[in-house]
């Protein structure tokens, strides 16, 4: 599965009315970036509905795992992964399989803010319909903003001033409006890369109050260096390391209580217990 498949050409997808909870497994992953292997074996079941915390310190392989879950780990030139990523059993990588399909059932929150500045608040929601070239009318769209808008718990704040660039929010409304941007093209699965890295304790607080609503209707897959954070909004977890220049495996995962209260490993225990990392 190391090879980058041309996207077959397809007609641009009907706006699809709703989207049902998916579970997402990854079976056996291996990554390297060149000649360096950075992930090794790595399997993890992240339930249908639920919200999955990746936790482990820096440089263990966390972001390239949930990148290689949307296939966009594909994206630089020198990466290669074997393995195998099934959304609710069917084979993300299966050549006949659309990228752009994957990338809008699997989308991803990084961790900047990053919405397009000059474009309209509205407009940035929408954003995602032009780039998948999904058709919608022009009241599934104005429907949509504002739902997606709800969802990202942001309408309240924005709905007076739908057309003021998204590039005049606060950080923590503009992760937001980023969120909301995800949600419009309906994903299964929501991969949240350290989404609250930049923020300030109000907005993150806001922010996982929207993933714990959210969890409901998209499965949550989230990087994390904040062990309360991981403990607040996740309800498995799954505890990356790589010692001494190996490649990342998962030393342990399982639900979050009982991974915090009362770890199996070790090096688990000391980590969330902030011993190192
Ligand atoms: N584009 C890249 N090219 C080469 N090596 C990379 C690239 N991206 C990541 N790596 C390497 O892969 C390893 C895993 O990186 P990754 O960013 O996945 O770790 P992480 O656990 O998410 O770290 P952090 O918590 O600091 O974000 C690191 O050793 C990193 O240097």
């Amino acid at each position: 599965m190391t090879a980058v498949l041309p996207d077959p050409v397809a007609p641009p997808p009907a706006y699809p009315g709703t989207s049902s909870l998916a579970e997402i497994e990854a079976r056996q992953i291996t990554a390297w970036f060149g000649e360096r292997k950075v992930l090794d074996r790595v399997s993890l079941v992240m339930p249908a509905g639920g919200i999955t915390a990746l936790i482990g310190p820096s440089g263990c392989g966390k972001s390239t795992f949930l990148r290689i879950l949307n296939r966009m780990h594909e994206l630089v030139p020198s990466a290669s992964l074997a393995g195998e990523v099934l959304l609710d059993g069917e084979d993300v990588y299966d050549p006949s399989r659309r990228l752009m399909d994957a990338r809008r059932q699997i989308g991803m929150v990084f961790q900047k803010p990053n919405p397009f500045p000059a474009m309209s608040i509205q407009e940035n929601v929408l954003a995602g319909l032009k780039l998948t070239g999904t058709k919608a009318s022009k009241s599934e769209r104005a429907d949509l903003v504002e739902s997606c808008l709800v969802k990202g718990g942001l309408w309240n704040e924005v709905k007076d001033r739908l057309d003021a660039p998204g590039g005049g929010l606060s950080g923590g409304q503009q992760q937001r409006l980023c969120i909301a941007r995800s949600l419009a093209i309906k994903p299964r699965v929501l991969l949240m890369d350290e989404p609250c890295s930049a923020l300030d304790p109000t907005s993150t607080r806001v922010i996982e109050e929207t993933m714990l609503d959210l969890a409901r209707e998209v499965t949550i897959v989230i990087v994390t260096h904040n062990m309360q954070q991981a403990a607040r909004v996740s309800g498995q977890c799954a505890f990356f390391l790589a010692s001494q220049g190996t490649p990342g495996v998962i030393v342990e995962h399982g639900d979050t209580t009982a991974m915090f209260g009362n770890p199996r490993d070790q090096r688990t225990a000391d980590y969330v217990n902030g011993r190192f990392g």
